[in-house]
């Protein structure tokens, strides 16, 4: 099936799907609103580096996720939480195991937690019978964060609202480099930060769709340079290759190349110290098949 969630019968138990990763190719802050959360405008692409999800049906009516992640409770689980948020809707009462291969940083800004949650939506939604629309997914999604729904939605978008207004969009799709700081950046933290701009006058969709990206910028970038010294080293050392940039809340950072020999080149060149991956770009997400 094109463009559309993998096909699974009424008969099938498991299934195994990806939870891309995703950037902010730039992130514009436009304005607080009342109740604290941030106006924003992004343009979202997924990359080919997932986690991985297998799902089983399972007789016993329980939501059971291995292996835990270090540091995370199960409740606190944003697979568990996208499970418990389905639940209700069930046309059968059967529960649910998943195995969790995590391979993104979590914190990094590359959105893992809010892919995994979405892939775990979409997984349940046909294994549970649950006969939600990818719309309905996607408002459910949102409660969970704000980055759910383009994950649910799979195609790279314009992001207005708090992020949940999506207009899809068709940047370019190069290759990227992505280096991973040691370090998790409290996305809380930085939108409380006093000193984060906040009033970046709004764009209009057209130039924002059809300009270089190249032209705008992550405006969370100078706080979290400030305020995590891995960050700013790793901007300093992808800015001789490349126009690197905060993804997200960060701590991650990318720099964009036309291909994958320009961008093994580039990385080769980078201090053994600077950790990352090479990944490509894409416009609808592995989670479509
Ligand atoms: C800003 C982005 C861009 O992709 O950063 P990353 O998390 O990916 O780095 C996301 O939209 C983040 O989404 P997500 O990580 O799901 O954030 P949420 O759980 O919804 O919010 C975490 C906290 O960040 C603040 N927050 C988040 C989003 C927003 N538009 N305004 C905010 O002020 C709120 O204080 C909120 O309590
Ligand atoms: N399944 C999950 N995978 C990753 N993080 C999770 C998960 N469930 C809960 N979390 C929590 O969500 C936080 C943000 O995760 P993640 O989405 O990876 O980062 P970011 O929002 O910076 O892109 C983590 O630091 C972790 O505490």
């Amino acid at each position: 099936m094109n463009g559309s969630y993998p096909d699974t019968t009424m008969t099938q138990t498991t299934i195994t799907l990806p939870a891309p990763a995703k950037l902010n190719l730039f992130l514009h802050i436009n304005g607080r609103r009342p109740d604290g959360y941030h106006e924003l405008q992004t343009l979202f692409q997924f990359l080919d580096r997932c986690d991985t999800l297998q799902f089983t049906v399972t007789e016993e009516d329980k939501i059971e996720i291995a292996p835990a992640i270090e540091g995370v409770d199960l409740q606190d689980n944003l697979i568990y939480k996208a499970a418990m948020l389905l639940k209700p809707h069930r046309k059968v009462t059967k529960g649910i195991r998943i195995t969790l291969d995590k391979v993104l940083p979590m914190g990094g800004g590359l959105g893992g937690g809010s892919s995994d949650a979405a892939t775990t939506l979409v997984a349940l939604n046909t294994l549970w019978q649950c006969q939600q629309s990818t719309a309905q997914l996607m408002r459910l999604g949102l409660v969970l964060g704000a980055d759910v729904p383009v994950f649910v939605n799979g195609q790279a978008a314009w992001a207005e609202g708090v992020g949940e207004i999506l207009t899809p969009a068709k940047p370019a799709e190069p290759w990227y480099i992505v280096v991973t700081p040691n370090c998790h950046v409290n996305t809380g933290e930085i939108f409380s930060h006093q000193r984060l701009t906040r009033d970046t006058p709004k764009l209009k969709i057209a130039p924002a769709l059809e300009g270089d990206v190249k032209n705008y910028r992550n405006d969370c970038e100078n706080i979290v340079s400030e305020l995590y010294p891995e960050v700013k080293q790793a901007l300093e050392a992808l800015n001789q290759f490349g126009n690197s940039r905060l993804t997200g809340t960060g701590a991650c950072i990318f720099a964009a190349f036309d291909t994958k020999e320009k961008a093994e080149s580039a990385f080769s060149k980078l201090p053994k110290s600077i950790k990352g991956f090479i990944s490509k770009g894409l416009n609808s997400s592995p989670l479509l098949c």
